[in-house]
C-alpha cells in the first residue's frame, strides 16, 4: 500500500483576541480571579488588591492558524498578544512554510534554537508553544483523528479533575475531587495576613467535610520560611498541597521547601517554567512531588512529551496547569497524569463554563467533575475558533 502523504503547510498566521479565553486573567471587574491574591508584587500596596493593576492582563490572547496547501486549517490559542503575534509572523513561520506537518520535532527544533538567544523561557516559549499546538490541531484535522490518538491512545476511560477558584464547596457539590484556592495574603501583610490565610482555610474546611481535598495556589508570592510556616499551620486543616509557593527561578528554595513541609503534604509547581531542561532542575534537585506545565507556555505538546517522559522516570505526576482541551488530549494519554485541573472561569465561581470561554466553540466541560474520553473524539483539539470574537492580525509576513 502507498503511504499517505500529507498537504504541505501553506501559510501561517497570528492574531490577538481581548477578553478572557486563554489569557484567563483578562476578565471584567469583580471576578474572583483578580480578588486580593497574594503575588510577587503585593510587596507594594497599590499593587494587593488586584493583578491587573500591575499588569497581569496586558498581553491577551494569540490565536496561531495554520493552513495546508488543501485549506485544513489547524490553530491554537494561548497567552502571549501582541509580542507573540510578532514572533509568530516574523521568526517562527518560516520555520513552517512549505514543510510537511508531519515534521513537528524538526520545526520545534528550529524554532527553539534560532530564538534561543532572546527566547528560553516566558513570552518566546509561549509563542512556540502556541505554534506547536496549531500544528498538532492540523496534524490532527488532516488524518481526521483526535489528538490523544496521536499521543499513543486514552489509558483510561475518563479523565478526573479537581477544581481551582474561590469556592471548593461549589466545586465539592459539582463532583469534583477537590478545590484550590487562591492564597489572599502575603509574607508583607505580617501575621494577621497569615492568621487570614489560615482562617479562610478553616473556614473551607468546615464547608466541605474533611475527606474533600483542599490545595493552595500561592502564585510565586512567598518566600521559604512563610511557605513552610503556612504549611505546618495548614496541615492539621488537611491541607493537600502547596502550589508555587515561592519563585520559579529558586529551584534551591523549592528543594528546601520540599523537606521542610510536613510529611503527606506535597510541594508542586512549574505552571512558569518551560522546556525539558527546566523541568529537569525541577526533578534532579527534587522541588517538588507535582509538576504542572501549562501546555501553552511549556512549550507544547511535542515539548510535555519530553518533560513528561523524564518526571515519569523521576516517580513525578504531570498534572498540567489549566490548559482546557489541550491538557485533556494530553492527560488521558499519561499514566502519571491521573487527574487533570480545571479552572473555574465563572466570575462567582457557581457555575460550570468553559475554560477558555469565549474563544472556542465546542470545549469540552467536566460534568459531575469528570470527562468521557469520548467527548475528546473529534479531529485535532476537536474545538473551533468562535467566529464572533473580535480578532486582530497586527502583523503579517
Ligand atoms: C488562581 C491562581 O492565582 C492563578 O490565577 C491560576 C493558577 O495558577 C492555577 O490555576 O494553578
Ligand atoms: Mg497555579
Amino acid at each position: 500500500m502507498p503511504i499517505v502523504t500529507l498537504p504541505k503547510i501553506k501559510h501561517v498566521r497570528a492574531f490577538t483576541v481581548r477578553g478572557g479565553g486563554a489569557d484567563y486573567h483578562d476578565q471584567g471587574e469583580g471576578h474572583w480571579i483578580d480578588d486580593h491574591i497574594a503575588t510577587p508584587m503585593s510587596k507594594y500596596p497599590e499593587y494587593r488588591q488586584s493583578r491587573q493593576s500591575f499588569g497581569i492582563n496586558v498581553l491577551g490572547t494569540l490565536v496561531v492558524e495554520i493552513e495546508a496547501e488543501d485549506g485544513t486549517i489547524g490553530f491554537a490559542v494561548t497567552t502571549g498578544g501582541e509580542p507573540a503575534a510578532y514572533i509568530v509572523e516574523k521568526h517562527l513561520a518560516r520555520f513552517l512554510e512549505g514543510r510537511s506537518p508531519t515534521d513537528y520535532e524538526k520545526i520545534w527544533d528550529q524554532m527553539y534554537f534560532s530564538t534561543q538567544y532572546y527566547g528560553r523561557k516566558g513570552l518566546v516559549i509561549n509563542a512556540i508553544s502556541g505554534v506547536d499546538l496549531a500544528l498538532w490541531d492540523l496534524l490532527g484535522k488532516l488524518r481526521q483523528e483526535p489528538v490523544y490518538h496521536l499521543l499513543g491512545g486514552a489509558v483510561r476511560d475518563e479523565l478526573q479533575f479537581y477544581a481551582t477558584g474561590a469556592r471548593p464547596d461549589k466545586a465539592k457539590e459539582f463532583g469534583f475531587i477537590g478545590g484550590k484556592m487562591a492564597l489572599h495574603h502575603g509574607p508583607a501583610e505580617g501575621i494577621d495576613g497569615l492568621k487570614k490565610n489560615i482562617a479562610e482555610l478553616a473556614d473551607m474546611r468546615s464547608k466541605v467535610g474533611d475527606d474533600f481535598w483542599l490545595m493552595w495556589d500561592c502564585w510565586m508570592a512567598l518566600d521559604v520560611d512563610y511557605a513552610t510556616r503556612l504549611a505546618i499551620a495548614a496541615h492539621e486543616l488537611g491541607l493537600k498541597w502547596i502550589e508555587e509557593a515561592i519563585s520559579p527561578d529558586d529551584y534551591w528554595g523549592y528543594q528546601q521547601l520540599k523537606r521542610n513541609v510536613p510529611k503527606g503534604m506535597l510541594v508542586t509547581t512549574g505552571e512558569h517554567e518551560a522546556t525539558r531542561w527546566g523541568f529537569r532542575m525541577l526533578m534532579e534537585m527534587d522541588c517538588c512531588d507535582i509538576i504542572q506545565p501549562d501546555v501553552g507556555w511549556c512549550g507544547g505538546v511535542t515539548e510535555l512529551l519530553k518533560i513528561s517522559a523524564l518526571a515519569d522516570a523521576h516517580g513525578k505526576m504531570v498534572v498540567p496547569h489549566g490548559s482546557s482541551v489541550y491538557s485533556y488530549h494530553f492527560v488521558i494519554t499519561r499514566h502519571n497524569s491521573p487527574f487533570a485541573e480545571f479552572l473555574m472561569m465563572h466570575p462567582g465561581p457557581t457555575e460550570v463554563v468553559p475554560m477558555f470561554h469565549p474563544q472556542l466553540l465546542g470545549e469540552p466541560v467536566p460534568e459531575n467533575g469528570r470527562m468521557k474520553v469520548t467527548a475528546l473524539d473529534k479531529p485535532g483539539f476537536g474545538v473551533d475558533l468562535n467566529p464572533d470574537i473580535a480578532m486582530h492580525r497586527p502583523y503579517t509576513h
